[in-house]
């Protein structure tokens, strides 16, 4: 790639995206690097990393002699995320903030705003860009437990071609060696929750605060027994496993009634119910392209219903506009709606895109 090409790069304070910035200095581009504030408002929901966030990013900017900017998205990153958060969580969904704040802030606010000015935008995902058949495809990352591919599948084909992932192409221990090599300011730091604030903070304590409490049933699905009381529905999950406060477990949430208020649960061992091989998807959304033969009803792919480095094989199956149902190959635990299907090739290297999945 030519030098001259102007490039953003997003920097957290976190070691993956200071490796970034050390390494297109290395490769000889000059990036111009922006540092995201996304504080909450109110003392109990300040940020506190934020600042040593800022320190470490401006200590990255001052070692290589680049520019550092602040770009403050708070007002946008509420307006969107969280308010596409707390609408879901009502609805008795489990939403994915961090794919929501790829697509609308890292990649939506900040591009329109600010990345729109240069040729490129390079951040510290685990994840790659692959040329194929004249497109540009989001590709998974060498790092299987660190790909970050399911993040990004909202993203959509003028965002990814303009996307550059330094690291993508590395395993977290080599991004550390090179980052401790480099004498980073950076290089000791634990991984970061990254921008998505609402991983930074106590989960339950954000719901708490929007949706309130209501105490209501829990109750077996097989013997409709009530076996113990719960603070509301949203705090609640389908597969979660933990924090029922139930005992004589494992005990699996399988089913929500959000009408009622009543979460229902099954025995961990053995339990058909708490597994599933089907689900459907709402809009699916191709990041570049449809690669298969329209005509075709049904694909061979991969996908991932969670963030976990393992892909299962399934099918893809198309049953009209814009609705995709995944078959899968083997029983999968949790299907939580809300959350989203990801969709890869065969060899689980193309991101093809990803759908919320519904109930
Ligand atoms: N507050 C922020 N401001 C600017 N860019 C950010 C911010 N948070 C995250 N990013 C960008 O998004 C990338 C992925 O963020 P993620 O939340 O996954 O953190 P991470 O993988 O721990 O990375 P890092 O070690 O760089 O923090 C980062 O590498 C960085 O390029």
């Amino acid at each position: 790639m030519e030098h001259n090409k102007s490039i953003a790069a997003l920097l957290s304070g976190g070691v993956d995206s200071s490796v970034v910035v050390h390494l297109l200095c290395e490769q000889g581009f000059k990036p111009e690097l922006f540092y995201i504030k996304i504080g909450m408002d109110g003392a109990e929901y300040m940020d506190c990393s934020a600042e040593e966030d800022i320190e470490l990013a401006t200590a990255t900017a001052r070692k290589y002699g680049l520019s550092l900017q602040i770009v403050d998205l708070h007002r946008e990153y509420w307006e969107n995320v969280a308010a596409y958060a707390i609408d879901k969580i009502r609805k008795g969904l489990t939403p994915n903030p961090d794919v929501m704040c790829n697509k609308l802030i890292k990649f939506g606010c900040f591009e329109q705003q600010v990345g729109k000015d240069f040729d490129f935008t390079a951040t510290g995902h685990y994840a790659t860009t692959i040329q194929r058949d004249g497109k540009i495809w989001l590709g998974t990352a060498k790092d299987p437990v660190k790909d970050q591919t399911d993040f990004l599948a909202q993203i959509d084909y003028l965002q990814v071609s303009k996307l550059m992932f330094p690291i993508g192409g590395l395993m977290k221990q080599e991004v550390r060696e090179i980052a401790q090599k480099a004498g980073l300011p950076s290089a000791k730091r634990k991984d970061s929750q990254g921008i998505c604030f609402l991983g930074k903070i106590n989960y339950n304590d954000f719901v708490r605060r929007f949706m309130g409490e209501k105490e209501g049933a829990i109750i077996e699905l097989e013997t409709g027994k009530k076996l113990g009381t719960h603070h509301g529905y949203w705090f609640h999950t389908i597969g979660q496993r933990k924090g029922l406060g139930l005992s004589g477990g494992p005990w699996f949430v399988i089913k929500k009634d959000i009408q009622e208020n009543v979460i229902y649960v099954s025995h961990g061992y053995g339990v058909e119910t708490q597994y599933g091989n089907e689900f459907r998807m709402n809009d699916f959304h191709f990041i570049t392209d449809n690669p298969w033969n329209p005509a075709e009803k049904e694909i061979e792919i991969t996908f991932k219903i969670r963030h976990t480095p393992e892909f299962t094989q399934g099918k893809l199956i198309r049953e009209g506009d814009g609705l995709f149902s995944v078959l899968s190959s083997e029983k999968i635990q949790g299907i939580a709606p809300g959350q989203f299907g990801t969709v890869y090739d065969t060899k689980s290297e193309i991101c093809i895109g990803s759908g919320e999945i519904r109930y």
